[in-house]
């Protein structure tokens, strides 16, 4: 379709862009290169939720899935991370605060460092956008994977050259068997967590409530 001025204008307005998840920001364009490459993994399942489209909030989980299957190796993350960064600055986007969870993956050697490092190496001169990293924290993965996260932010916080700025909690709130059974997502339980990140310098970015009396409020 032809843009129109307005298109034009809003395009070109330098914006900031403040809650980005990195799974969850990649286009339609890195979906198709991502999927070419692994197609056994995507029959049938839903990869996309388009514009206009009513989701329910666990059908977004569900897409996120099937995004960390088709981005498991250190090479998935820097083909989606430079893409993403480079469609936001296309955006007028001059400063973005990406999120995203490090995730260790065996099979192709992926480590939760490389993670972080490889977001690290997507800083690209020529690109006008000024990037910052929040290293989040899935609440489903329970109190010990988060402060292992914290720590690994805080290393990160202090040699990153100021990429690393905060600590960001999310996860899928409407996982029935964690958060009412099990319990190990429960805000009361990764406080500890979160208190250390605040004290070692991380600013911190929560979702929370998003879903009624799932226990994950602080109290
Ligand atoms: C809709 N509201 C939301 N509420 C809570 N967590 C959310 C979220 N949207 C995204 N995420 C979090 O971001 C992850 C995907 O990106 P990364 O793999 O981290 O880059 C999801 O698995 C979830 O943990």
């Amino acid at each position: 379709a032809m843009d129109t001025e307005a298109d034009l204008f809003y395009r070109q307005l330098p914006k900031v862009e403040l809650h980005a998840h990195l799974n969850g920001s990649v286009s339609f364009e890195t979906m198709e290169t991502l999927i070419k490459r692994k197609p056994h993994l995507i029959e049938h399942r839903m990869t996309a939720i388009l514009s206009g489209q009513r989701r329910a909030l666990h059908e977004c989980f569900q897409v996120f899935k099937v995004i960390h299957q088709l981005v498991d190796s250190e090479e998935d993350i820097l083909m989606v991370a430079k893409a993403v960064i480079q469609e936001f600055a296309a955006d007028g986007v001059k400063y973005l605060e990406l999120r995203s969870t490090p995730r260790e993956v065996t099979e192709t050697g992926l480590t939760k460092q490389r993670y972080i490092e490889t977001i690290r190496q997507c800083k690209r001169e020529e690109v006008d956008i000024d990037v910052r990293f929040l290293v989040a924290v899935d609440r489903r993965h329970g109190p010990e994977v988060a402060m292992d996260t914290v720590k690994l932010a805080e290393d990160f916080l202090l040699s990153s050259d100021g990429i690393v700025v905060g600590l960001d909690l999310s996860g899928d709130p409407t996982e029935i068997s964690i958060s009412l059974i099990l319990q190990v997502g429960h805000g009361k339980y990764l406080l500890s967590a979160l208190e250390k990140a605040k004290n070692c310098g991380l600013k911190l970015a929560l979702h929370l409530s998003e879903v009624r009396a799932h226990g994950n409020v602080f109290y």
